[in-house]
């Protein structure tokens, strides 16, 4: 017997001085449609700064003519492209974009060749969301990666750095603000850490993530093998369900929150065309998502909970933000049980890990667990890592969520604004939570997945005031719709955070002030270390 055997793939071959280049996109062609000629030109400037040091590059795939851009934008699209890259080539994947990681994982897993990941230091587009989150994916992976951004491609550190990756592969960066945990002093604080972790540990607890996986984010799943051993367990719970529940919300339970809201103080700025502005039929919806998900968490006896929204239910209803921000409030509208009998989780926020990204969901629980037992407000949310500048003689990061942030984080309801959101990412519109964070002492973290295991970063940070003006000028460089918070970091440069964060996110919680963020991190540290995660100090911390 003969059988008719696959041939392999015929690849070219490699040749000197020569990278391939891949642009991973996003999944909704109004994205990438709308981000291709800022990619377009970034890309112009990188291949501009490798002609100088003699190299040519190579556009491993062209703009199709039907879309107009030329990005990635499917994980099979990704697998044909890299058909025609020579397995040792180098390779660079540049993000001006956010971008789907899984689009060109598959690909970068069995790559042979030196990879550099790069993207353009702007704020227009989420590109540097898109790289870091490549970044963390590839971490997770255990991948060799070099990575590298820049504001125009002609700095001296840029340009280093990229003749670094042509000569040797790697682009060595400066981790001279990280440490592990060392051995903590005797403290109430760690006390009350390690008593925590070991009440999750024996007690153990839940989180509901209704539908894993949102906006390739390989980087958030948490593989049940190393969540498990935190104490934590997954409720794995479909997106359908919760529209199912939400049909089952009467008009008059929705029309109870948004009054709540209106009498706390929260506007919407209202328009007529719901395909580009906000309407009230949007906003109830986003209400009845509130009710209808922390039903479900009574249902399941959930700890936590996470809506990915972003594919699916954009189609089908407005953005979840507006449900996410209300749970993450500690002030919130009283939800009660079906037959009203009961108010659920009274008096508490509940914590939600948007875009159902699983090492946030670590954090929101651990986090809302250590502020309550320590009397503080536990209101936490995370935020993208989107962009920054130098403002009167320091680095001040625009931290910006996709719409949603606990209202305490604005002052207050009185202060939170409905906007629509955007309708290049969403169709069906709903209400963002607008506004700017309060001035404050903040605690900074982030669990992710690296050699194989789980790991926490945790800084210390001021979310600062900037004159308005400036907060209007980053807002409308980046996405004015979304809430924003002006953050310096303590003891970490631009670049030492680029270079060691591994993720598209970071989570953020107020403390009254210094001394008490001080200590809130110390028991923060201590539960995750009880938890069997590795911590890192990042930056000036006090322990
Ligand atoms: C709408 C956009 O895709 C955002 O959702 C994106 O930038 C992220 O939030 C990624 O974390």
């Amino acid at each position: 017997m003969t059988y008719l055997l696959p041939a392999p793939t015929a690849r070219p071959a490699s040749a000197p001085k020569t990278a391939y280049l891949i642009a991973s996109g996003d999944l909704r062609e109004s994205a990438n449609v709308g981000g291709w000629p800022v990619q377009a030109a970034m890309e112009a400037d990188v291949i501009a700064a490798l002609a100088d040091l003699g190299w040519t590059v190579i556009r491993a795939h062209d703009v199709d003519p039907a879309t107009g851009h030329g990005f990635i934008s499917s994980q099979r699209m990704g697998l044909e492209v890299f058909k025609n890259i020579p397995t040792d080539a180098p390779l660079i994947v540049a993000e001006a974009v956010w971008q789907y990681s899984h689009h060109v994982l598959a690909g970068l897993r069995t790559h042979e060749g030196p990879i550099l990941t790069v993207a353009n230091f702007a704020g227009d587009w989420p590109g540097l969301v898109g790289l870091l989150g490549l970044n963390a994916g590839l971490t997770k992976m255990d991948k060799p990666y070099a990575t590298i951004w820049s504001v125009d491609f002609t700095d001296d550190w840029f340009k280093a750095g990229l003749k670094e990756w042509t000569e040797t592969g790697v682009i060595t960066h400066d981790a001279s603000h990280v440490r592990a945990l060392p051995t903590l002093p005797d403290s109430p604080e760690k006390q009350l850490g390690e008593a925590l972790a070991a009440q999750l540990l024996a007690d153990k607890a839940i989180i509901g993530v209704f539908d894993e996986g949102c906006m390739g984010m390989y980087n958030a799943i948490f593989d049940d093998e190393l969540l498990n051993h935190t104490g934590i367990y997954k409720e794995r719970l479909s997106q359908s369900a919760l529209y199912a529940e939400m049909l089952e919300v009467t008009d008059a339970e929705a029309d109870a929150a948004y009054d709540w809201l209106i009498d706390a103080g929260m506007t919407f700025v209202y328009g007529e065309d719901a395909a580009t502005e906000l309407t009230r039929e949007q906003v109830q919806w986003q209400l009845k998502m509130y009710i209808a998900a922390l039903r479900i968490s009574d249902d399941f006896g959930l700890d936590a909970v996470g809506i990915q929204y972003q594919q699916g239910l954009k189609d089908l209803v407005p953005a979840s933000d507006l449900a996410e921000g209300i749970l993450n409030s500690t002030e919130r509208p009283p939800v009660f049980s079906r037959d009203g009998q009961r108010e659920l989780f009274a008096g508490r926020a509940f914590p939600h890990f948007n875009e159902a990204d699983e090492g946030v969901a670590v954090d929101a629980l651990v986090t809302d667990r250590v502020w309550t037992a320590m009397g503080l407000v536990p209101d936490n949310t995370l935020h993208d890592v989107r962009w920054g500048e130098d403002y009167d003689g320091q680095f001040v990061w625009v931290y910006e969520i996709s719409g949603s942030v606990p209202a305490s984080h604005l002052g207050g309801w009185q202060n939170a604004q409905g906007w629509r959101q955007g309708h290049v990412f969403f169709p069906a519109g709903g209400a963002t939570i607008n506004g700017v964070s309060k001035p404050g002492e903040v605690v900074l973290s982030r669990v992710f997945i690296a050699d194989g295991i789980l790991q926490a970063d945790i800084f210390r940070a001021s979310v600062i005031e900037l004159p308005e003006e400036e907060t209007e000028r980053r807002k409308q460089a980046t996405n004015p719709e979304w809430p924003i918070a002006h953050v310096v970091l303590h003891g970490v440069s631009r670049d030492q955070f680029m270079a060691r964060h591994k993720a598209n996110h970071a989570q953020l919680v107020y403390a009254p002030d210094a001394e008490t963020a001080d200590k809130a991190l110390i028991a923060k540290a201590a539960m995750f270390a009880g938890m069997g995660i590795q911590v890192n100090l990042v930056g000036d911390v006090t322990v």
